[in-house]
């Protein structure tokens, strides 16, 4: 669990995050969204005590991060995959962190295999892809085996393997009752990681929903339909006189139905004879709902 309750950071004369309060529970993924600058990463540093609040707190596992007494047990962070030593190897970086923090050997070997670095466990980490460096990240957060997982743009330069890889990664971790929290600006991606949605423009919280209810939040019903007798089926519908239910004109013998279910339509259509060659409601997508939500809130705009 982490909770956020009134955090405020403040740099010079900008506030990157203002009196930002939420819970990420435990047992699910949770994406944190929005525009660059919003204040994601802030957020996520001062959860691992990277940073102190200007105002406000925000606690791991109910503590704050200095309080915890084997933080890396609690909380296992990637903020900036570059932070390792280029000279290094991926394997004698990994111990060296899991020896300052009490932890075994063994659990090194564990999170190699587990994030597929064995093969190049004993080479340079100067040397390594991006790819290569974000796995190493992740593996430097699995470390401590965390109850707590805070991931700022994990797949960032991974492969399509990579991405696969980290979903599956991510939702098993979650399962195991795990709170995980991850950012991104892929939003396909996160349609397909996360159970939960946090959305920040210009340093506030903008939305907190489950993904379901962010993406079809605020959206009525919106049904293709294609029938020969369009002109008659249409004045069927709209001599229901029902406020909600507005027609589009298609180009092709059909319309685009708001405010009606393609459910209610196909009922109607069966008891009125209508002959339908189409009936597909219209999904809107994480992205058409996270680019309607944040337009106000970009903070850097292309002429
Ligand atoms: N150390 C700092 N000093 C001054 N300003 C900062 C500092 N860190 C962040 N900021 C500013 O705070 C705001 C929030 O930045 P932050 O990096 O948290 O956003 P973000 O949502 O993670 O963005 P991105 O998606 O681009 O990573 C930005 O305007 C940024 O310039």
């Amino acid at each position: 669990m982490i909770e956020a309750r009134g955090l405020t950071k403040v740099y010079g004369n900008k506030t990157a995050v203002r009196e930002v309060s939420f819970s990420i529970a435990p047992g699910q993924v949770t994406g944190f969204l929005g525009p660059n600058g919003a204040g994601k990463s802030t957020c996520m540093r001062l959860m691992v005590g990277l940073d102190r609040p200007s105002a406000g707190t925000v606690t791991v596992q109910g503590q704050r991060y200095a309080d915890l007494s084997a933080p890396m047990a609690e909380v296992g962070a990637l903020l900036d995959a570059k932070g390792v030593h280029p000279g290094r190897s991926a394997r004698s970086h990994l111990r060296a962190l899991a020896a300052t923090h009490g932890i075994s050997d063994r659990r090194v070997h564990e999170v190699l295999e587990q994030t597929g670095l064995s093969a190049v466990a004993n080479r340079r980490v100067g040397g390594f892809s991006l790819g290569m460096g974000q796995r190493l990240g992740i593996a430097s957060a699995l470390l401590g085996d965390p109850r707590v997982l805070i991931l700022d743009e994990p797949i960032n330069g991974l492969d399509p393997d990579g991405v696969l890889w980290v979903r599956k990664l991510l939702r098993h971790l979650a399962s195991e009752g795990r709170t995980v929290l991850l950012s991104s600006h892929l939003m396909s991606e996160m349609a397909q990681t996360a159970d939960h949605v946090i959305v920040l423009g210009r340093g506030e919280v903008v939305a907190d929903a489950p993904i379901q209810e962010f993406i079809s939040g605020g959206q009525h019903d919106r049904v293709t339909v294609r029938t020969p007798d369009a002109a008659r089926f249409a004045s069927l519908l709209l001599s229901t006189e029902d406020p909600a239910i507005r027609l589009e004109p298609l180009a092709e013998e059909g319309f685009e139905a708001h405010g009606i279910t393609a459910a209610e339509l196909g009922r109607l259509a069966a008891e009125h004879g209508f002959v339908l060659h189409e009936l597909s409601p219209i999904r809107t997508s994480l992205e058409d709902a996270y680019l309607a939500l944040t337009r106000d809130h970009v903070e850097y705009v292309a002429a």
